[in-house]
Order: structure tokens, then C-alpha cells, then sequence
């Protein structure tokens, strides 16, 4: 399938007072299915660090990463990447920002502007397409942000805490317009979060990593049917056990 992942023996030191800091220390996986991936660790476990060396922003220490049969060495258009803090043009409409990817690669105007398009009205922005990033609410400017990764057709997008500055209620419902995109682009996402509730709702596996330095601790399945309901017994059943495996590394922190 392709944007095949395969992680093998992946670490990352970074220099550090006196030497340098064992922040991964030798993670492999390989995510080859239409999936929806969830990364959690306590903080400082190198979540974000292993998101950047997939997406080819941070140099790897030792092992590869693999995507398609070949190494990644710098970034790649078949990686997409979203970030907490929305990091749009503020001198760009909306149109225009989602327009960017497309612009770098050369597609001709009247292209680009369908294609844009397409992707506005799929995060539901279609009446905000001249309106400026300072005129838009904090989910609007992610769900932009979530446009503008897709227009250029990535087969991977890397979600480094999307939604983690937004209020619980926009929350949920891009967390349910992300799942939507994901069944209906056939994409395979690579989630951070620091929500256990956030992982359950969204994810095929939940990744919990170890305390620093980061490690896989546990990989956990998560069977339930979609879509899911918040307040579904099971999904509280898998929530709990998923808490129970986090609280242990997290506490080994609290413990240093
Ligand atoms: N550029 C850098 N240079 C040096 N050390 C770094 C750098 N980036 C991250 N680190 C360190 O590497 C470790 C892992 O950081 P990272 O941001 O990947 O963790 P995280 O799990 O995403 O954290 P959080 O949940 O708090 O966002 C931390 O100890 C951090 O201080």
C-alpha cells in the first residue's frame, strides 16, 4: 500500500551538557494498513521527536525509516505534517494559504484553485475562503492548517497535538471531521496526544511510549466498532487500561 512506514531501530541523541541525551532509544514498527495511529508518553518521551525523524525534519541518530521502500533523508511530499500552533501565512486568505503547497509545486492557477477548494469545503470552510487567519477562530485556523497539509496529497499525515489548544467541544468535532478525511482519503495519520480519551475515540492502535528515554512500552489494539461513542462502557474499559499502562511511566518520571 503505498506511504508504507517501516521504523527500524530508530534512536535520537541530542547533545547535552557534558555529552549528549538518549531522548529514543531504538524504536522499530511498521504501519503498512490504512491506519489511524495514536502516539502517548509521558511528557518529554520524544513523541515529537519521533514525528519530526518519520517526517524527515530531524536527523536520526541510528537505525531508518523507511517509507515506500526508501530511507527518509529530508522532508518528502508524501509526508504531511500539522502542527499545535497553526503556522498559516497571516498575509494569505484562506484560499490562498491551502493554495501554498500547490503554488511550490508548480500546478497551474486554475488547478490549484479547485484543488484548494475541494479541501476547504471538505474541513467545512467553504464560506471563510477570503477571509484572513486573524479573522478566524482557533479551530477554523487548524482546520485550514489541515487543508493546506492535504492539498498537495500526502499519503501520510503526521498530527503533532492538533487539537490540544482548542476547547473540549471544537475539539470533538474536528476530532470527528479528521476521521472522516482519514476513511474518506485513505491516508494513514500518526497522532500525538497527551488525551488517553482523545487516542480511544480515534485510533486503531494506541502507542504508549516509555518515560524518557523513549521506548515502546505497549502497542494496544483497539477493536471497538466505529463510529465510536464517548460514552460507551467499552470505550471506557480500553480508556482505563490504556491509563493504567501510561500512569506507571508516569510516575517513574515524578520518581527520578
Ligand atoms: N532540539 C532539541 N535539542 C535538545 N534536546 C531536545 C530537542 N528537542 C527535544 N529535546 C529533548 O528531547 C526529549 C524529548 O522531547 P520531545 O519534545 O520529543 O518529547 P515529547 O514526548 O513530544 O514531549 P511533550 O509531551 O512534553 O510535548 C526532551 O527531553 C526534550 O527536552
Amino acid at each position: 500500500m503505498a506511504g508504507d512506514i517501516k521504523i527500524q531501530g530508530v534512536s535520537k541523541e541530542y547533545p547535552a551538557k557534558g555529552g549528549s541525551m538518549l531522548a529514543i532509544d531504538n524504536i522499530s514498527m511498521d504501519i503498512t494498513d490504512h491506519q489511524f495511529i495514536c502516539l502517548v508518553g509521558p511528557s518529554g518521551c520524544g513523541k515529537s521527536t519521533l514525528l519530526r525523524m518519520i517526517s524527515g525534519l530531524e536527523p536520526i541518530s541510528k537505525g531508518e525509516v523507511i517509507i515506500d521502500g526508501k530511507p527518509v533523508q529530508g522532508t518528502s511530499p508524501k509526508v504531511g505534517f500539522v502542527f499545535q500552533e497553526y503556522t498559516l501565512f497571516p498575509w494569505r486568505t484562506v484560499q490562498k494559504n491551502v493554495e501554498f503547497g500547490l503554488e511550490i509545486k508548480n500546478v497551474p492557477p486554475a488547478e490549484r484553485e479547485k484543488i484548494a477548494e475541494k479541501y476547504i469545503d471538505m474541513v467545512g470552510l467553504s464560506g471563510f475562503r477570503d477571509s484572513y487567519p486573524h479573522q478566524l477562530s482557533g479551530g477554523m485556523k487548524q482546520r485550514c492548517a489541515i487543508a493546506r497539509t492535504l492539498a498537495v496529497g500526502p499519503e501520510i499525515l503526521l498530527m503533532d497535538e492538533p487539537f490540544g489548544a482548542l476547547d473540549a467541544q471544537t475539539r470533538n468535532i474536528l476530532q470527528e471531521q479528521l476521521l472522516e478525511i482519514w476513511q474518506k482519503e485513505k491516508i494513514k495519520v500518526i497522532f500525538v496526544t497527551h488525551s488517553v480519551d482523545e487516542a480511544v475515540f480515534l485510533a486503531d492502535k494506541v502507542v504508549i511510549m516509555t518515560a524518557r528515554p523513549g521506548q515502546i512500552k505497549e502497542i494496544v489494539d483497539i477493536k471497538l466498532p466505529r463510529p465510536r461513542k464517548r460514552t460507551d462502557a467499552e470505550v471506557n474499559q480500553v480508556r482505563d487500561a490504556i491509563l493504567k499502562s501510561l500512569f506507571t511511566e508516569v510516575k517513574k518520571l515524578s520518581d527520578r
